[in-house]
């Protein structure tokens, strides 16, 4: 076998990535000792304006500047038609896209008593095909069938939350489905995004998955003002790379 700089490179990027989720595992194992990763979060307010949501801590939760990007999301989770589902409500961004696919069934999972109060009130109770399940995705998991889209987005969880859930797949995830997840993994460097990136195509890769990464322009949906009043940037890359991941029976 010959290998090419690319190769030595990406081998390098996943020894990285393995070091660095080995110690922000056990940072991340140590928080929950005291509790679920976003506890305060969940127990906290929420303000909600029209291009963002707001945590006490002046974070975005969600902002509109997103909203290209779930629509890619949704088309991807929604090409099976079908059952979907979707973790994490937000601004309802990614679940309005999802209601243009018309899904036999959709299904949302939300744990913010205020989110999906507003959820409630906007009349998502009331769709024939929308079921809410209110709580976190790791206390509803029972109530979860199979599905032949997923999507994966909550706010204030690590690295190790997604990774969990990911264990979930192979009962969650029909054979031939699309898993997919906002791939805001170290959004605000581009090295430590690559290198996420490439963990978590591994790890989903262990688990039986390919995974592809489509990469979307995001510069122009950036305005300049867009993140006024926001204590941290999430977002700074000129590219987004949206994962399209499906189960393959083919040695990967
Ligand atoms: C980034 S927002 C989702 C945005 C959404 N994709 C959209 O298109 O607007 C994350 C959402 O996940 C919810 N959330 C956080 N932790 C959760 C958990 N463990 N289970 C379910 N929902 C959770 C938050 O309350 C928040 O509404």
């Amino acid at each position: 076998m010959v290998y090419t700089r690319l190769d030595g490179w990406k081998r390098a990027l996943s020894v990285c990535g393995v070091q660095a989720e080995l110690i922000l595992g056990t940072i991340a194992r140590k928080d929950k000792e005291s509790g679920h990763s976003n506890a305060c979060y969940l127990e906290d307010r929420v303000s909600f304006s029209e291009d963002k949501l707001m945590d006490t801590d002046s974070k975005a939760v969600m902002m509109a500047w997103e909203k290209p990007l779930m629509e890619a999301h949704a088309k991807a989770v929604c090409s099976n038609e079908g059952h979907v589902l979707n973790i994490g409500f937000g601004m309802g961004l990614v679940d309005t896209a999802i209601q243009q696919y018309n899904p036999i069934s959709h299904t949302i999972v939300e744990a913010h008593p205020e989110v999906y109060d507003r959820m409630l009130r906007n009349g998502w109770g009331e769709k024939e095909n929308v079921k809410i399940l209110f709580g976190r995705w790791q206390d509803v998991l029972p109530q979860l069938e199979s599905y032949d889209g997923i999507f994966f987005d909550t706010y204030g969880e690590y690295y190790e939350d997604m990774r969990e859930f990911h264990q979930h797949l192979p009962k969650l995830l029909k054979p031939g489905g699309i898993y997919s997840f906002f791939n805001g993994l170290c959004g605000d460097n581009a090295f430590f995004h690559v290198v996420y990136c490439n963990l978590v195509s591994l790890e989903l890769e262990n688990l039986g998955y390919t995974t592809q990464l489509v990469p979307l322009p995001v510069k122009d949906c950036l305005a300049k003002d867009v993140w006024e009043g926001v204590r941290q940037k999430y977002w700074q890359l000129d590219t987004y790379y949206l994962p399209v991941c499906q189960y393959t029976d083919e040695p990967v």
